[in-house]
């Protein structure tokens, strides 16, 4: 975009603007994590706007993640446009991503730790992702077609501690548009037209059956069954919560639950007892699977041997379940919040 022209005040300019003025936070710097794809340069094109009027300080942060080639020069050139756009600090980050839960998830992670330093090194009080609603959306039908329950099926929540979406509400059709409008040029990620990805052929091939075929506003009904699920599960959280604080004994070397209590709970909240009181008692997150293995110590005893989960011991004695640390601990599940 030439520098000294402005955009007119297009429809998808004023949405997007209108999305990120009410997200910002009252004060404090504000990072754009930017990829240089059409939803995060949207997002921060509209945040370089938005944010001095606010009296809110923004600056980018873009991760090389190494995997492609010529990954340092797209890294470089969206740096560039931050600059253009009157954002600042901007910094690119180069991570090395590491193997573990697949490719995918393994740059994610990368891309999470580097944002989460940046944003620590600066004191930022908030990190911008520019997921839209039809991520949202590809969630959802994911997550339905792996079998999930609320927790996955709840997606991606607008706020959550560090990180903000605000496009969430946002057609990815208008971020395209936005940056049409405001003559942006967009990277355009050859991942995202990889046929090998399951998200990917959820966005290209599912979505638009599914908008042909049961109307077009499919993909804004699926992110409202994600809103209710998240109201829901948030409830369900608040009880297991207290219900820990009532329940949890803290016996030598961890934490017990006792059985009559647990079995006396619905499965849902039964699980997300055992889940949250091994968070936070020992910082770990329990896969769905280790959960229920842990659950039917309680639901179905027939004397079975003490359960290994990597960093946990789990066993029934005399009438509890018991938790015990060991020493072993690694991040088992994946945390709801970033695995997006
Ligand atoms: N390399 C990166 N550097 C910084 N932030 C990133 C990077 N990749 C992704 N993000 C952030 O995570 C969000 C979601 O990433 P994802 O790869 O799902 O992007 P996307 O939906 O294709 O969006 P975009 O159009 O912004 O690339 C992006 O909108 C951006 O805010």
């Amino acid at each position: 975009m030439d520098p000294d022209r402005r955009p007119r005040l297009t429809p998808a300019i004023a949405d997007v603007r209108r999305a990120v003025r009410a997200a910002l936070p009252a004060d404090g710097l504000i990072l754009v994590a930017l990829s240089g794809g059409p939803d995060s340069l949207a997002l921060a094109a509209a945040t370089a706007f938005e944010a001095p009027r606010a009296g809110v300080k923004a600056g980018a942060v873009i991760v090389d993640h190494g995997l492609q080639q010529g990954s340092a020069d797209v890294a470089a050139a969206a740096a560039q446009q931050a600059r253009l756009l009157g954002l600042a600090p901007v910094l690119v980050r180069t991570v090395t991503v590491g193997t573990g839960g697949g490719p995918e998830s393994a740059a994610r992670d990368a891309r999470y730790a580097a944002l989460a330093a940046v944003a620590d090194e600066l004191d930022a009080a908030a990190v911008l992702l520019g997921h839209t609603l039809d991520d949202q959306a590809e969630t959802v039908l994911l997550g339905l077609a792996r079998g999930s329950g609320a927790t996955s099926l709840q997606g991606m929540p607008a706020e959550a501690g560090l990180y903000h979406r605000p496009l969430l509400g946002i057609r990815r059709s208008m971020t395209e548009q936005f940056c049409v409008d405001s003559e942006l040029e967009v990277w355009n990620d050859p991942q995202n037209d990889d046929e090998a990805f399951t998200r990917v052929r959820v966005r290209h091939a599912v979505l638009p059956v599914l908008e042909a075929e049961l109307g077009p506003g499919i993909a804004e009904a699926l992110a409202r069954t994600a809103g209710q699920l998240r109201e829901d599960a948030d409830a369900l959280d608040h009880f297991a919560e207290e219900m820990a604080e009532d329940f949890a004994e803290i016996v030598e070397a961890g934490i017990a639950l006792p059985v009559k209590a647990l079995a006396a709970q619905p499965p849902a909240l039964r699980q997300r007892l055992i889940r949250f009181v091994v968070a936070s008692e020992f910082h770990l997150s329990l896969s769905r699977a280790q959960t229920l293995e842990i659950s039917r110590l309680v639901t179905d005893w027939h004397g079975q041997k003490s359960l290994d989960v990597p960093g946990v011991k789990v066993e029934r004695r005399g009438g509890r379940i018991v938790f015990h640390a060991t020493g072993v601990g690694e991040l088992t599940g994946h945390d709801p919040i970033l695995e997006h």
